[in-house]
């Protein structure tokens, strides 16, 4: 149930736990940072609702992006929008939630990507923005710390081909590029959208064990600074 806060739409009767996104390109590591973060038992990891990407009624619509982002890419990106707004309003128990990218790259990267590219209709991009500044208007949605797994195109390019995700065996380097560079410009320069939360960088070319060290490294500073 909603209710109205300061204004704006906001989840009835729940405490304020403090929200730690975790941002990064394709592959970058993301569902593995949170693996090892679900193991602590005060925070509760939300990763991101692919499956129902690749299954809404039957139909897939992550496939049907990929297979021609004209004419289907609105209809994935209007439903990562809806799926990602109701993981920022689901209910928490742990007292950290640590939820796998935001509605914020949702639109400020992969919209962009598709409309910047040329792939995107201005109608679809416009009516989504249209969507977007609504929610964002009227709902409250708070982020306090985005960790930003940085890594390099190339080295994301080689995780997804080992991971092998059937629909994503089209993605070019180059589309991991133009994805690297939005997310380059939104949270290191600083030049593309308003940031919904300070940023922490943890560097994430490295291989696994390095990188759950600097995890394990870094667990106190997430957890004091998302604390607001
Ligand atoms: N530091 C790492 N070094 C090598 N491979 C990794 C590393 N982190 C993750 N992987 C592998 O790369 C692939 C993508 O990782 P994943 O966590 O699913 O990325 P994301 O959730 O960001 O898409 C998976 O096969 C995963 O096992
Ligand atoms: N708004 C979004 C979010 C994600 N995707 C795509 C990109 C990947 O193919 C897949 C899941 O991303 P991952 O967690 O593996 O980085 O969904 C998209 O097209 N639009």
């Amino acid at each position: 149930m909603l209710s109205s806060f300061q204004g704006k739409l906001a989840r009835n009767g729940d405490e304020r736990k403090p929200v730690i996104c975790i941002e990064g390109n394709i592959a970058s590591g993301k569902t593995t940072c949170l693996e090892f973060f679900s193991k602590t038992s005060d925070i509760e990891v939300l990763t991101e609702p692919v499956a129902k990407w690749r299954n809404v009624r039957g139909h897939n619509p992550l496939a049907l992006m990929y297979q021609d982002p004209q004419r289907w890419g609105i209809t994935l990106q209007t439903y990562v929008q809806l799926t990602m707004l109701d993981i920022h309003l689901s209910a928490t128990s742990a007292p950290f939630r640590m939820m796998e990218r935001s509605i914020f790259s949702a639109k400020y990267i992969f919209v962009e990507n598709l409309f910047k590219s040329g792939k995107m209709p201005e109608v679809d991009y416009a009516v989504l923005s249209e969507w977007f500044d609504w929610i964002t208007s009227n709902v409250s949605i708070p982020v306090d710390l985005i960790v930003y797994l940085q890594t390099s195109p190339q080295v994301c390019h080689e995780r997804l081909k080992q991971r092998c995700r059937e629909e994503e065996k089209v993605i070019p380097l180059e589309y991991l590029e133009s994805i690297h560079q939005l997310y380059e410009d939104w949270l290191i320069k600083r030049t593309s959208f308003p940031l919904p939360a300070p940023v922490l960088v943890i560097p994430a070319d490295h291989d696994l064990q390095k990188m759950l060290h600097q995890y394990e490294e870094n667990r106190d500073k997430i957890l004091a600074a998302s604390q607001v």
